[in-house]
């Protein structure tokens, strides 16, 4: 079956409907990461965004559902090159065909992605319909599309109720505002004992249960968006127990303690980005997956210093609390897909929680 890809600044591509034939308007980004598909496709921080995969070719190794980041896939719409049509691997229990069409994802195939790519990477993110529709009317969808707005979607994907992971070592309170699974992972197999909250938790709630750490997760939309959240990540902030915060989690302690987050042109999106770390000039080569970005020069240099810059456009990639044992990360150290260069960073929360006990 046909289908459409429309960019709200008028391109049209027309390929293969894959998945589902629903028609979806979503904010459409570029993922570069080479392998690890399953992993962008079940991580929550892209809930309200359909993925266009630069890579050209998908799906070859298959769905092994052991590799989800969450218990489902929460793209709005998945856009690729090639659709890989004999996935081949022996640990593969499904194919990405199938597995869109169980959860009513739609996608488009065999759309020049790189011609896509260049487009948002010129004019920037913009919104997209994915439809199988034919007789579609641009004067009617484009201005849907310049209106559409993504909104909240954290309280989408957080988990509904607190779940503990027995561990002997530091009990880490873990904030889920759309965690993937490795950052619970990576501290429960270092032996931390992690209990997971739903988002809207109560800064009262975690405290009164005495965690040694707290972890706030990665997760999808505008960080401005998170209004209510902010404000107990600010009481977090004011007790004494030490935080470490990726992704969202680093944008929402920035907003909470007065600094300012703006929208990326286009977002860093992939695999390997390199990543510098301030103090010691050493660079790292991150996975990465966001669209928004803190403003350092809306840090008060009592509260924050940059800890962490990307290489390529010198955007802020962490922050270190003045006078906290607080620090926190734009890129995802617990990798999935992408490189685990950084994944020492959960040790050096371990050392700041006192140690494995
Ligand atoms: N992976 C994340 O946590 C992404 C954070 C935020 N939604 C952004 O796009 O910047």
């Amino acid at each position: 079956m046909k289908a459409f890809l429309i960019l709200e600044d008028g391109h049209v591509f027309s390929g293969t409907s894959i998945g589902s034939a629903r028609e979806v308007i979503s904010e459409i980004v570029f993922n570069t990461s080479m392998t690890g598909y399953l992993e962008v496709m079940t991580d929550p921080s892209y809930a309200g965004q359909a993925v266009c995969m630069t890579y050209p070719l998908i799906g070859n190794y298959g769905i092994c559902y052991e590799d989800q980041e969450s218990n489902r896939p929460w793209i709005d719409g998945y856009i690729v090159r090639e659709l890989s049509r004999i996935p081949s691997n022996f640990r593969s229990v499904d194919t990405i065909q199938h597995f869109l069409e169980k959860h009513d994802i739609p996608g488009i195939c065999g759309i020049d992605t790189r011609a896509l790519t260049k487009i948002l990477r010129e004019k920037g993110t913009m919104n997209g319909m994915i439809t199988v529709n034919e007789n579609f009317d641009l004067d009617d969808i484009i201005p849907r599309l310049q209106k559409y707005r993504t909104g909240k979607v954290v309280e989408k994907v957080t988990c509904r109720e607190k779940k503990v992971l027995p561990g002997k070592g530091p009990k880490v309170a873990l904030m889920d505002f759309g965690a993937k699974r490795n950052i619970a992972r990576s501290l429960n197999e270092r032996g931390c004992q992690v209990t997971i909250y739903p988002a809207l938790t109560t800064a009262e709630e975690i405290l009164a249960d005495q965690p040694d750490g707290i972890m706030l997760s990665n997760g999808p939309g505008d960080p401005k968006e998170c209004t209510s959240i902010i404000q107990e990540v600010k009481k977090l902030y004011d007790s004494q127990v030490p935080i470490f915060a990726i992704c969202l989690g680093h944008q929402l302690m920035a907003l909470a303690t007065g600094a300012d987050t703006h929208k990326m042109k286009y977002g860093h999106r992939g695999g390997n980005h390199p990543v510098k770390d301030l103090k010691t000039g050493r660079v790292y080569i991150s996975s990465q997956n966001h669209g928004y970005v803190v403003d350092t020069e809306t840090l008060d240099e009592r509260v924050a210093r940059p800890a962490f810059v990307n290489v390529n456009d010198q955007t802020n990639e962490g922050l270190e609390y003045i006078g906290k044992n607080i620090f926190t990360v734009q890129f995802h150290p617990e990798a999935c897909p992408g490189p685990q260069d950084s994944s020492y960073l959960f040790e050096r929360f371990i050392e700041m929680m006192g140690g494995t006990k």
